[in-house]
């Protein structure tokens, strides 16, 4: 019996995010959380001829609580998108306190689920929902992951021009690090199969992966960041995820999550001095740092810098709230 919960559902994101939930054959019941717009969005998708059986709250009347009582895997793309000129750091001040909200529900109502963090700045959101976890005593590394699919997916996308291959998804390119600008670090070294980049090609080729979040902010002038793509990749993670649950082995699939109580994450931790860190795989931390080109152990340090004061931002946040 699986149970998914989107918590900010009626959202750019989070409607088709439901949508694809709603039509996966795999989920048996689907629970839609926001502070505006559940009932339409619920009604809408319960016409849908799937299996899901699906429901739907608004903060009042325990809606919280009742939306996530008996889930496994709860979904949480709650909060606000940048607009031109933002970075996802600037959304801190309002995302944090929604994302610490939020999942002090799940520490009260569904502690074992799997927490899937889209909210930005996603470097510092999953530091502050392990702390609420921690806090409550109820914290399990294997079950909290910062959702980082769309970078893998736009690394997939965007070495098409080069590769010319039909199938973008048939090119497996590991993405490591965190989820903002030069923390995203893609490994087009190794890439599976190979891939033969020119030179001139590869410094921008990387930067467009990094700042593709930008390039679909601009686009939108205004009105919101990545929706669609972002669904499509949050539905890959979240499938993955319950595919694992229910006993698939050898699921790899970069993810942020807390290196020290992953399986093989101490050693990527150690090396790389943060606690925090998109490795390659979500099942196990593959250590494929000793792998990486000389680029990109130069990208890695960058990143790494960059992670660490989003990190400890993070954790400050829990501990010493600003004033209300
Ligand atoms: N991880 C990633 O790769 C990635 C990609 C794209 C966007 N994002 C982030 O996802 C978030 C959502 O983006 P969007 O475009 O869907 O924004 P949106 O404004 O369209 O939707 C956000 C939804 O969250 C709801 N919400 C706000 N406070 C809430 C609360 N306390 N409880 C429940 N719901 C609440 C809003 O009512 C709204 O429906 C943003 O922070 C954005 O930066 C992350
Ligand atoms: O760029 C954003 O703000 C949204 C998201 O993180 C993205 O990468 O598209």
């Amino acid at each position: 019996m699986v149970k998914a919960v989107v918590l900010g559902a009626a959202g750019g994101i989070g409607q088709p995010l439901s949508l694809l939930l709603k039509a996966c054959p795999l989920v048996d019941e689907l629970s839609l959380y926001d502070v505006v717009n559940t009932p339409g969005v619920t009604a809408d998708l319960s016409h849908i001829s799937s299996i899901a059986k699906i429901t739907g709250y608004l903060s009042p009347d325990d809606g919280l609580k009742k939306a996530l009582t008996g889930a496994n895997v709860v979904v949480i793309p709650a909060g606000i998108p940048r607009k031109p000129g933002m970075t996802r750091d600037d959304l801190f001040k309002i995302n944090a306190g929604i994302v610490r909200d939020l999942v002090q529900g799940i520490a009260e109502n569904c502690p074992k689920a799997f927490i899937l963090v889209i909210s930005n700045p996603v470097n510092s959101t999953v530091p502050i929902a392990a702390e609420v976890m921690k806090k409550a005593g109820k914290f399990d590394p294997k079950r909290l992951f910062g959702v980082t699919t769309l970078d893998v997916v736009r690394a997939e996308t965007f070495v098409q021009d080069i590769t010319g291959e039909k199938d973008p998804s048939k090119t497996v390119i590991p993405v490591i690090g965190g989820h903002s600008g030069e923390t995203i670090v893609p490994l087009f070294s190794l890439a599976k199969p190979k891939v033969n980049i020119p030179a001139d090609k590869l410094a921008p080729l990387i930067k467009r992966v990094q700042f593709g979040g930008d390039e679909v902010v601009e686009a939108k002038g205004g009105a919101g960041s990545a929706t669609l793509s972002m669904a499509y990749a949050g539905f890959r993670f979240a499938e993955k995820i319950i595919k694992a649950m229910k006993g698939e082995k050898g699921i790899v699939e970069p993810t942020y999550v807390y290196l020290p109580g992953v399986n093989g994450g101490d050693v990527v931790a150690k090396e790389n001095g943060v606690d925090y860190f998109s490795p390659s795989g979500a099942e196990k931390a593959n250590n494929i740092l000793s792998e990486l080109d000389d680029n990109e152990k130069e990208l890695l340090e960058v990143c790494v810098k960059g992670l660490k004061g989003n990190i400890e931002k993070g954790v400050d946040f829990v501990h010493n709230p600003p004033p209300k």
